[in-house]
């Protein structure tokens, strides 16, 4: 437990909110410069009988003054006695990434990457933040999910990132920070007026403050029961998602999904696209999934693609995938056998171990030249006295067309040997 050595609503506050959070082995406050983050590491920093406290500032150089705010986070900390880093990163945005997109993401990476297991990232948003970032769901029409705007906390990395001030107002930060004589920075990119969120804080929320003097807290109560919301709707599409289950372990059952309400066909697949890590489409793109996917003929190839992630339906069973790099056209690699070889294309690297160990064979002692390559068609190989015809083999054992193309095919001589992890061809 922590000791608050002085009283006063944001030491109060953040106590509770402490109280609330997982245990930290040691506390991580991002430290940026501004007025929150140094009311946030000064309050932390007066706590009595807290786990250790390192302050991290994250240096974009994106601003002519970058260096002298981490000058300045460099330098409260040695007065108040904090263990001080500074991450450098590269925020160089992406293809159709805003500036602010890509410094968030590289930040977030850096901090993650220097984080240990059990480590608390704790960051300085309030109850204006989380006003803010409700109505940017809203105005992008975000359902329950967005909607929750932030929460208290989640895992990041090998520890956590919590939000110890979101019940906290700004005017009380203030407060603080005169009480206590602090200093900080201003971030000039926080009065551009071409960013949303800047025309939020300054045009819009004042005026709705204006009317509703309670407003930030009204939309943080929103907010927290769009999570509740939310967390239901989870709960919802796990237990959904027990049902759903396809044959083939991590697919859906078109048959079983079929049978549900609409609504819930969509919370149940955004529930399974989640649990695989995988992005979440648009509103638009789900119902195409759906519609495609329900609706084509039961031989047709279904195939649905956004950006990070692709379904594809083959028979009754739903596959979500990263997108599929096109395997290499004509591959065909000599190999002696011995020295792992990376199959490109198909994630496999072929080991002598391991096709002894798969296929009983030594690849080493099969007759030259042993060649490894990708399907082109007509491939055959003998199996129980018979040849047989690859394509044929791979239907019958339900292997989806997609997988059929990424199985490397190891030839000896100008014979089929072995069909990776599946069939070892016996020799004439
Ligand atoms: N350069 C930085 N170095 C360390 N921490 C930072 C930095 N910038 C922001 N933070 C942390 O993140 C908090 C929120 O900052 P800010 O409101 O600027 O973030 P944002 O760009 O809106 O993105 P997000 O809300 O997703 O973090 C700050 O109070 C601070 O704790």
């Amino acid at each position: 437990m922590n000791r608050v050595p002085a009283s006063g609503e944001v030491p109060e506050r953040l106590c509770q909110a402490l109280g609330r959070l997982p245990p930290a082995r040691r506390r991580l406050a991002a430290l940026s410069g501004g007025l929150d983050s140094v009311v946030l590491l000064h309050a932390l920093a007066g706590l009595e009988c807290a786990p250790p406290l390192i302050a991290v500032h994250v240096h974009h150089g994106l601003s002519p003054r970058a260096e002298a705010w981490a000058a300045a986070c460099e330098a409260l900390c040695r007065r108040l006695g904090v263990t001080f880093h500074c991450l450098r990163v590269d925020a160089a945005p992406g293809r159709g990434e805003s500036p602010e997109a890509a410094a968030r993401h590289a930040r977030y990476g850096a901090l993650a990457a220097f984080m240990q297991p059990g480590d608390g990232l704790l960051t300085a948003h309030h109850r204006r933040d989380q006003a803010e970032t409700l109505l940017l769901q809203l105005l992008r029409g975000s359902g329950p999910a967005g909607l929750a705007a932030m929460p208290l906390w989640q895992p990041l990395g090998p520890g956590w990132h919590g939000r110890p001030l979101l019940e906290v107002d700004r005017p009380q930060l203030e407060a603080y920070a005169r009480a206590h004589g602090l200093d900080w920075v201003e971030d000039e990119s926080n009065q551009d007026p071409a960013l949303d969120r800047n025309r939020l804080r300054h045009e819009i929320l004042p005026l709705l403050r204006a009317r509703w003097p309670a407003v930030d807290a009204t939309l943080a109560r929103a907010a927290a029961l769009q999570a509740e919301a939310q967390d239901l709707l989870a709960e919802r599409a796990r237990e959904d998602l027990e049902t759903l289950r396809g044959e083939d372990p991590g697919t859906l059952s078109v048959a079983a999904l079929a049978r549900l309400r609409r609504p819930r066909q969509r919370n149940a697949l955004r529930g399974w696209l989640e649990e695989k890590g995988l992005p979440l489409p648009g509103r638009a793109r789900l119902e195409s999934l759906l519609q495609q996917a329900l609706g084509a003929a039961p031989d047709a190839a279904v195939r649905v693609a956004w950006p990070g992630a692709e379904v594809r339906r083959y028979r009754d069973a739903l596959h979500a995938m990263a997108p599929l790099a096109a395997p290499p056209p004509g591959l065909c690699l000599p190999w002696d056998g011995r020295t792992p070889l990376a199959v490109p294309g198909t994630g496999v690297t072929l080991t002598r171990d391991g096709v002894m160990r798969c296929h009983g064979l030594d690849p080493a002692a099969l007759p030259a030249p042993v060649t490894v390559g990708l399907r082109r068609g007509g491939e055959r190989l003998r199996l129980g006295g018979r040849t047989r015809v690859l394509k044929k083999l791979l239907q019958a054992r339900g292997i989806p067309p997609w997988e059929r193309e990424r199985i490397p095919l190891i030839h000896a001589g100008d014979r089929l040997a072995v069909v990776w992890g599946l069939w070892t061809a016996e020799r004439p």
